[in-house]
């Protein structure tokens, strides 16, 4: 700490807390477990150590969070303000250990009071704030932004229930509320000081020229602040996530008093159902009123309190674009250009133009996906009742666009077809849109937005994807992380393209045996996991390959488990060709309306019951789905996989990122040319990757011929006796007609073009096991899977929205 700060006569140095020695945190954790938790040694449960343990370290990360802060505000430094619906945080205890430096302090402390640190943090629930990859990247961009010293926000909602819990019965997929909030959460201050007003529906009336919103309904939004603690303890954000409150004039004394109590206590309800859960649908929007709702009280009270911060201590609204930058996490919350634009114009009396111009400078808008079923919309009448003044402003916008750009082409702007197009809405009221992938800000720009981005020409920026190291290999995988320590010196961990050097060790013999040792190690420990947590039973000396993502037809895990039918086959009809043991690994969640992804599961689970019970193969073949696929199970998972499967149909998946934690863990690809797969292959080099399928333009030609999938099928004798399996009933005894959909889906359209592309996947996947079979080559091409994908850091990427989009150098 440079000058010392006087507060209330208190010297704010004298606060500081001396080094963490493991003697010092040894008194500090049995202080907080007697004086914060309430036990002793003696009588503690695991639960205690672990909550003792979080706030032990969460002492720690107070420091790096107050400096940052103070920092912050006494040189007046922009900020960038990251909006998301989605944070899928995962657990905090270990990372914030690691960013502070604490982990063999902490290991050894427990280790002396006869306990595992590991078990302990295992106890830590998942803060499962979000779907998937949008979520994800969310949490490693604030870790990242953090460890660069970037003055930052993230803004989400405190669902009390995260993403659902999946159990399987009878291979099916079963949901179950998510609580992570059950038990108290260590990492979360609640702010009261910090609530906003957030109105919904009422009328609109003019008064002296000016529109004079009236909202029916008022919601209070609680903040909840979380450190996120920069790697190297010298910086720390805020994830500020807000609850609703149902502000005080809600509950209806008169009908309580009148005895319709349930009645007196509806408005109450409906302010809770706010923050209450998270929409489990991932690249699918469903247009629900309660989630136009969820999506406005996030941004209104995270707008709000901009504007409050900034005027704190600026005074003129003007220069707002030089000291503040909003990033929006998909259209979920494009809300922000008009919330920003009211906020202006009737609170702050600014011209419609003048307010339009600033939020644009201020505004920065991410695409995730082209899905057409993604893309948000919402009709006017809805859009009207729920936020009628947005509506107006929309409309204004849509006015002001026409007039700006003269006659616009067919499908162009922000209303159609009584439609509010989002993605349009935040385009226009954003200065940059960037894609997440090299291929998907092309498509982004061609299929996507072409009219706009004429209009527009310099708006649209990529800024691939990236993934914490902190996470994905110092937490996730510590025999690696150690190896890579002893081999390039520390330091990789903020600066990841030294994973390079590695190059320089490849032809070392020594070297490739340690590299192979911590998969094996990885190995070990996964199976010594689903056999404790899953009662699930894998050979350790197999190749392990994982498909885990959300299930969707096109990441096209339905296509990974028909190869895995027919590799059973070809093992039942030559057993003793002198195979490659597979273990098949899947982890995933369906969407619970998402009908079709719930019987590719069963298919799943179902192949699963024949193949491992079948005395001739179960020593070649296994087939788990280990339940409830989540981010801590992913940090078990990805360090053990010799093979990651990335067979979206090309075109489909904007990036990915589970494709950067495998080939960063040494796991060699097999994928198509879609999303990052694209970039990773050109990083790693055409040898070290497994491609197969069709280009996304030949996806395209494809799927206008006629008849493609059963000419795809009648030409390929291996999926057609797959296919004749299934349709026997050969996983469903007693009921072959199980998998009729899938069947009939396959030969009458299949889309996502599972059997244009299933030859081309079979022929790699035989070339991955000749490969395996090359031990030495495996692993040269595994080692430069790991030294050449340092790009690939979310450090990198939220350098690149650093300088092309938000305009902050960072502090640090
Ligand atoms: N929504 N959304 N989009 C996704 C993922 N499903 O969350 O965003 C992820 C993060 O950008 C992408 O990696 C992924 O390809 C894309 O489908």
């Amino acid at each position: 700490m440079s000058e010392s700060l006087e507060v209330h006569g208190v010297d704010l140095d004298d606060l500081t807390l001396p080094e963490p020695t493991p003697e010092q945190f040894r008194r500090s954790l049995l202080h907080h477990l007697q004086y914060t938790v309430g036990t002793d040694p003696e009588h503690a449960s695991k639960f205690d150590w672990r909550m003792a343990l979080s706030y032990t370290i969460r002492d720690r990360a107070l420091e790096p969070w107050f400096s940052a802060t103070r920092r912050t505000w006494n040189e007046d430094r922009k900020r960038v303000y990251y909006l998301s619906m989605e944070f899928l945080i995962g657990r905090l205890l270990e990372d914030a250990t690691i960013n502070l430096g604490l982990r063999d302090v902490a290991v050894e402390v427990f280790d002396r009071l006869g306990l595992d640190f590991a078990d302990i943090a295992d106890d830590e629930p998942d803060a499962a704030l979000g779907n998937g990859g949008l979520g994800r990247l969310a949490a490693c961009y604030l870790e990242s932004m953090a460890t660069l010293g970037c003055p930052a926000y993230g803004y989400g909602i405190r669902y009390e229930h995260g993403l659902f819990k999946q159990r399987f019965e009878g291979g099916r997929q079963v949901e179950a509320p998510e609580d992570w909030l059950v038990t108290d959460n260590p990492w979360s201050f609640t702010r009261p000081e910090s609530a906003y007003p957030v109105g919904f529906r009422g009328e609109v009336v003019e008064q002296d020229g000016r529109q004079v919103w009236t909202p029916q309904l008022q919601v209070l939004a609680e903040a909840h602040d979380t450190p996120v603690v920069g790697y190297g303890r010298q910086w720390a954000n805020t994830l500020r996530l807000w609850a609703a409150k149902p502000s005080a004039d809600l509950f209806d004394l008169e009908r309580f008093n009148a005895g319709d109590f349930t009645a007196a206590a509806e408005p109450e309800a409906w302010a809770r159902t706010l923050s209450r859960v998270l929409y489990p649908n991932d690249t699918t929007s469903r247009g629900k009123e309660l989630r136009l709702s969820q999506e406005y009280f996030l941004t209104s009270a995270s707008v709000q309190d901009i504007v409050r911060r900034y005027l704190e201590t600026h005074d003129d609204l003007r220069r707002l674009p030089e000291y503040v930058a909003i990033q929006m996490n998909d259209t979920h919350p494009a809300i922000a250009g008009p919330e920003l634009i009211r906020l202006l114009v009737d609170d702050h009396g600014f011209g419609f133009d003048a307010a339009v111009d600033l939020s644009t400078q201020v505004l920065g808008y991410t695409n995730h996906t082209l899905l057409p079923e993604a893309l948000e919309h919402w009709s006017v009448g809805l859009m009207r009742k729920v936020l009628p003044r947005h509506l107006q402003i929309i409309e204004q916008l849509d006015r002001r666009d026409a007039e700006l750009h003269g006659p616009r082409p067919e499908g162009v702007g922000l209303i159609l077809d009584d439609q509010v197009k989002m993605g349009d809405l935040a385009f226009v009221t954003s200065h940059k849109i960037n894609g997440v992938s090299a291929l998907h800000t092309d498509l982004v720009r061609r299929d996507l937005f072409p009219a706009l981005d004429s209009l527009h020409p310099d708006r649209i920026v990529n800024v691939t994807n990236g993934v914490t190291p902190r996470r994905w290999i110092a937490l996730a995988n510590p025999p690696l992380a150690q190896l890579l320590t002893d081999t390039l010196g520390s330091g990789w961990e903020t600066d990841l393209e030294r994973l390079r050097g590695l190059e320089d060790h490849v032809d070392d013999p020594a070297f490739r045996e340690a590299f192979g040792a911590t998969k094996r190690q990885a190995k070990e420990r996964l199976a010594g996991w689903l056999a404790d947590h899953h009662g699930i039973e894998v050979p350790k000396d197999a190749l392990y390959d994982v498909q885990v993502k959300r299930l969707h037809e096109y990441k096209r895990q339905l296509m990974n488990i028909l190869w895995t039918i027919a590799h059973w086959q070809r093992i039942k009809r030559d057993p003793g060709a002198g195979w490659v043991p597979r273990v098949k690994i899947f982890g995933g969640k369906a969407a619970p309306s998402y009908d079709m992804a719930k019987d590719i599961i069963r298919l799943i689970n179902d192949v699963a019951a024949v193949v491992n019970a079948d005395p001739e193969t179960r020593d070649l073949l296994q087939v788990v789905y280990p339940a409830n696929y989540n981010v801590s199970m992913a940090e078990k998972l990805i360090p053990a996989a010799d093979l990651s499967e990335q067979i979206s149909t090309a075109g489909m998946e904007a990036s990915g990122t589970g494709n950067m934690k495998f080939a960063l863990n040494g796991a060699l690809t097999i994928g198509t040319l879609d999303g990052a797969n694209v970039e990773i292959r050109e990083h790693v080099g055409a040898d070290n990757f497994f491609l197969f399928g069709l280009t996304a333009d030949e996806v395209t030609a494809r799927r206008n011929e006629p008849d493609h999938a059963r000419t795809a099928i009648e030409k390929s004798q291996a999926m057609r006796d797959v296919l004749q399996a299934i349709a026997e009933g050969t996983f469903s005894p007693g009921e072959p007609n199980r998998y009729g959909g899938i069947l009939d889906m396959l030969w009458n359209s299949d889309w996502f073009l599972v059997a244009s592309d299933f030859d081309s996947y079979d022929e790699t996947q035989q070339a991955v096991d000749r490969t395996y079979l090359d031990h030495e080559r495996w692993q040269r091409m595994a080692i430069l899977n790991v030294a050449r994908t340092g790009y690939f850091s979310s450090d990198r990427s939220v350098r690149e929205y650093m300088s092309h989009i938000w305009n902050i150098t960072p502090a640090l």
